[in-house]
């Protein structure tokens, strides 16, 4: 594979193997004096065992992971330059827009008035897709599969998004030549498509990336017609370095310097407010576009925060903050002013729709705190999520739910006391890459939740399934139950004896049986398992019970709780 060195700053073309150029990197002495105070983010596994094999590399400065085809030398004080927030004249914050926030030329006004109306910040603007453009390409994807080459053009989402595009163009006033190349190549590829008869995840990512690389040039354009400096970037361009993992993909370590050095050396070079594309990535292997799930703005945001050591990340909303529960599931739900970051990732992780899974990790590693804020009410006071709160008051925080859940109880056919159970069990998991949610165990059985999104990605369901039940059969009974819903009760687990008492008496009241129920780990989570046809109406009830006593010491004196 061939390598590009660049050494603090001076580039080396170096067509060697990952393996060779760490030890060529450790028998050049000059070279290996920079790298004892340098960041190396080496391209190869190969690399970096070798690399670490040098005496120096055991200098604290030095700091080794993976990234794709590159090698990027950065000194240590060239980092910690890029630690930025700290002064005055430097970036400041990230603003994360959601599609809802761009969603027309007329939002996206707001959204310009709206970032100039904090004329002490510098942000970082992130945006994601205009409204509902992901879900009608991916739709654009799925019928030009089967339309035939001569009718892609008329793909009746292809004509939604072009003709939402252009109209934003003429509305905000600037030049469609910003995004004609965009939807030319659009309906070319859908043609692609048509004529292959297939869409491929590797596709299906690159179809979407049209939606946030057309958004962001919209907004940048029209953020300089009206005299505001902007620079657009596309992602993928800049660093954004992930796993090959079409559709789910996860951000490299190395993203961080690389973003960091390209934004904050473009800053002082020329300061424009950068406009970022969310939800995108470049597959460190694959080196082609990839995403980073629904939702994968919010990470963008929170990667491109602990990269540039920024003070705050903001994300836009179209709610009120983080809410009490899901407000298409119960309207009443309230928004919920702080959460550490603890329980914002449990939040996120099952199944809040409001945060990406995964968006904490950066915040929480990089210590920065995140607004969630509503781009419709920007005088709402959100949420603030940080790492440490005061939790002596707090009892429930939130109430989420996960549907369509598959359940399974496995019980060993082995004698009590054998050793090894849990063991076999999750290595079966391990080698069919079907992570888990929810476990509870005992001796000889133990009950456990697939994380659906991991198999709807694949669209493997029920084949995968089968097969995790046939290796499971080798050593165990199982039993596969579908259809559930995990209820997960964020809050302080301190009072789990007082959350549980409520729990169970609306649970009762409501003849619900819980199928499955796990505490401990997690000081912020008690996940519960019912039937999904059961869910909803338990989240009604409980969220009644715990956020709006009154209501609830009513209702039970009228002899329901039930929503
Ligand atoms: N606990 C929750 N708190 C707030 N919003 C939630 C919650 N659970 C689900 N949602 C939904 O998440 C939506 C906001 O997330 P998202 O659609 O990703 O926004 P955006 O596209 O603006 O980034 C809300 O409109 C709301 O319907
Ligand atoms: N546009 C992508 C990425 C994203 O983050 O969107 P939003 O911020 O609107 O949830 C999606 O729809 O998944």
């Amino acid at each position: 594979m061939e390598t590009t060195l660049h050494f603090c700053g001076i580039k080396t073309a170096c067509p060697l193997s990952g393996a060779s150029v760490g030890r060529s990197l450790r028998y050049q002495p000059a070279l290996s004096q920079r790298l004892r105070f340098a960041t190396c983010v080496a391209s190869t596994g190969a690399l970096n065992s070798s690399l670490k094999k040098s005496s120096f590399c055991t200098s604290r400065a030095l700091r080794v992971s993976c990234s794709g085809g590159i090698v990027d030398v950065i000194e240590k004080n060239e980092i910690e330059n890029h630690n930025l927030g700290k002064n005055d004249k430097q970036l400041s914050c990230v603003m994360k827009f959601g599609g809802s926030s761009v969603a027309s030329a007329e939002r996206m006004r707001e959204v310009a008035d709206l970032v100039l109306s904090f004329p002490e910040e510098r942000p970082v603007i992130v945006l994601s897709a205009m409204g509902k453009t992901t879900n009608k390409l991916l739709v654009a994807g799925e019928k030009a599969v089967s339309c035939g080459v001569t009718n892609a053009s008329t793909i009746d989402e292809l004509s939604f998004i072009k003709e939402l595009h252009l109209r934003t163009v003429d509305e905000l006033g600037v030049d469609r030549s910003i995004i004609a190349t965009h939807l030319e190549e659009l309906e070319q590829l859908l043609k692609g498509i048509a004529m292959m008869k297939e869409l491929t995840l590797r596709t299906r990512d690159y179809l979407v990336s049209f939606g946030e690389c057309m958004s962001t040039r919209i907004f940048a354009a029209y953020l300089n017609k009206i005299g505001v400096k902007a620079r657009q970037y596309d992602a993928f361009e800049i660093g954004f370095i992930t796993t090959d993992d079409f559709t789910n993909a996860d951000i490299l370590e190395a993203t961080y310097p690389a973003v960091a050095k390209r934004l904050h050396d473009d800053w002082i070079c020329d300061s424009a407010i950068p406009i970022v594309t969310g939800f995108l990535g470049k597959g460190w292997r694959t080196c082609a576009v990839t995403t980073l799930g629904r939702g994968g703005s919010d990470l963008t945001a929170t990667t491109i925060g602990k990269a540039l050591g920024l003070r705050e990340i903001q994300v836009w909303k179209d709610v009120d903050g983080v809410l009490t529960c899901d407000p298409n599931i119960y309207p009443h739900a309230e928004p919920v002013p702080y959460l550490s970051f603890e329980e914002a990732a449990e939040l996120a992780y099952f199944g809040a729709q409001v945060l990406h899974p995964q968006s904490m990790r950066p915040a929480r590693e990089g210590d920065i705190p995140v607004r969630v804020k509503n781009s419709y009410n920007p005088k709402a006071p959100g949420t603030l999520i940080t790492r440490s709160r005061d939790m002596s008051e707090a009892v429930l925080t939130s109430i989420v739910l996960k549907r369509n859940v598959t359940m399974l109880d496995i019980v060993s056919t082995r004698m009590l006391g054998q050793y090894g159970f849990l063991a076999k069990v999750f290595s079966t998991f391990e080698d069919l890459g079907i992570s888990v949610d929810v476990v509870a165990t005992s001796e000889v059985s133990i009950s456990l939740t697939l994380d659906p999104s991991k198999l709807w990605s694949r669209e493997l369901i029920q084949q995968e399934l089968d097969h995790v039940v046939e290796e499971l059969e080798k050593i165990a009974v199982v039993n596969l139950l579908q259809s559930r819903s995990i209820i997960s009760l964020i809050g302080n687990v301190q009072r789990s004896s007082l959350i549980l008492e409520k729990v169970f008496r609306v649970l009762r009241t409501n003849g619900v049986n819980v199928q499955m129920i796990s505490q401990g780990a997690s000081k912020v989570n008690i996940s519960l398992i019912v039937n999904d046809s059961e869910a909803e109406n338990c989240v009604c009830a409980l969220h009644q019970a715990f956020f709006e006593s009154n209501i609830s010491e009513l209702k039970k004196s009228n002899g329901s709780v039930s929503a």
